[in-house]
C-alpha cells in the first residue's frame, strides 16, 4: 500500500485545464520531486493535495482512506503538512511565536480550557513550549528564538517554514520551491536538512523545485509536468536522458 495515492487529479479553471490527470505514488520515506516550466500546474497539483483546491476530477487517497476535497486544516491532521512558494510566516511575531502557533493544531484542550487558562490546557502549553524549543534547536534556529521572523536571513525564513510544517507532526511533508532564491551554498546546505530532517522525523517529502543541483542531488524519483499533463517520471537519470523532458524544460534555460 503506498502512503499516497493520487488518481487521476483533474483541475479546470473556467476553461484552462491546469492539471490533466495526475497520477502519483509516494511511498514510505521516499524523497520525490514535481518538476516542470513556469506555469505547467505544479503549485496547482499541490493545492488539490493540500484541500486548497477541490479538484474537479480524481481523488487524494493518504493511508487508504479518500481525503479529496477535505479542507487544509483537517488535511494537516491527518498528516500532511506543506510550505509555500513565497514565505508566509508571521512577520512580525518571533521565531518561537511562529512555531508555537503551528503547534497548536496538537493542543487537545478545547476553546473553553484554552480561554480559562485550566491546569490541562497549561500543562499541554508548557509541553508545545518545550517542543517548540526542541523544534528550533534541531533546525539550528534556537539561538534566534526570540528574534522577529522578518528579521532572518532569507535561507533561515526558509528553514523556520520547514519547521513551522514540521511542528504540526507530518507524515508527508509538501515543499514548494524551498529553494527559491538560494544561493548555491544556501541551496547545498538544504539539501542536507532535507535528508536530515527526513531520516529523524521519518518524513516522506514531495517537493516542487527549479534548482536541478538540488532536485538531482535529492530526489529518487522524478515526475514532470507540461502545461498540465505528466510528461515523464522516473528516475533522476532517466529524466535527465529523457529527450521530452529536455525539449519542454531542461533545456530551457533556468532564471531561478
Ligand atoms: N486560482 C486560479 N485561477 C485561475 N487560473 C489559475 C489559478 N491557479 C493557477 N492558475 C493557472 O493554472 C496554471 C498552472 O499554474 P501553477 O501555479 O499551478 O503552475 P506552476 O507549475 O506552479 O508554476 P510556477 O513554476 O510558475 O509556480 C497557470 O496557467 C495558472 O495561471
Amino acid at each position: 500500500m503506498s502512503l499516497l495515492q493520487v488518481e487521476h487529479l483533474t483541475m479546470q479553471f473556467g476553461g484552462l485545464t491546469a492539471v490533466k490527470d495526475f497520477n502519483l505514488n509516494l511511498e514510505k520515506g521516499e524523497i520525490v520531486a514535481l518538476i516542470g516550466p513556469n506555469g505547467a500546474g505544479k503549485t496547482t497539483a499541490f493545492n488539490m493535495i493540500t484541500g486548497v483546491y477541490r479538484p474537479t476530477q480524481g481523488r487524494v487517497i493518504l493511508m487508504d482512506k479518500d481525503i479529496t476535497g477535505l479542507r487544509p486544516d483537517l488535511i494537516t491532521g491527518r498528516g500532511i503538512a506543506r510550505t509555500f512558494q513565497n514565505i508566509r510566516l508571521f512577520r512580525d511575531l518571533s521565531v518561537l511565536e511562529n512555531v508555537l502557533i503551528a503547534n497548536h493544531l496538537h493542543l487537545k484542550s478545547n476553546f473553553l480550557t484554552a480561554i480559562l487558562k485550566l491546569p490541562a490546557y497549561r500543562g499541554e502549553e508548557r509541553l508545545m513550549h518545550q517542543k517548540s524549543l526542541a523544534l528550533l534547536e534541531r533546525v539550528g534556529l534556537s539561538q534566534f528564538k526570540d528574534e522577529k521572523a522578518s528579521s532572518l536571513p532569507y535561507g533561515l525564513q526558509r528553514r523556520l517554514e520547514i519547521a513551522r510544517a514540521l511542528a504540526t507532526g507530518p507524515r508527508i511533508l509538501l515543499l514548494d520551491e524551498p529553494a527559491a532564491g538560494m544561493n548555491p551554498k544556501e541551496a547545498a546546505d538544504l539539501t542536507v536538512f532535507i535528508k536530515e530532517i527526513r531520516a529523524e522525523y521519518d518524513l516522506t517529502i514531495f517537493m516542487i523545485e527549479h534548482h536541478m543541483d538540488v532536485v538531482m542531488g535529492i530526489s529518487e524519483r522524478i515526475y514532470v509536468l507540461d502545461y498540465g499533463v505528466t510528461i515523464a517520471s522516473g528516475s533522476p537519470h532517466e529524466i535527465q536522458n529523457d529527450p521530452r523532458v529536455i525539449e519542454a524544460y531542461l533545456g530551457v534555460e533556468e532564471d531561478a
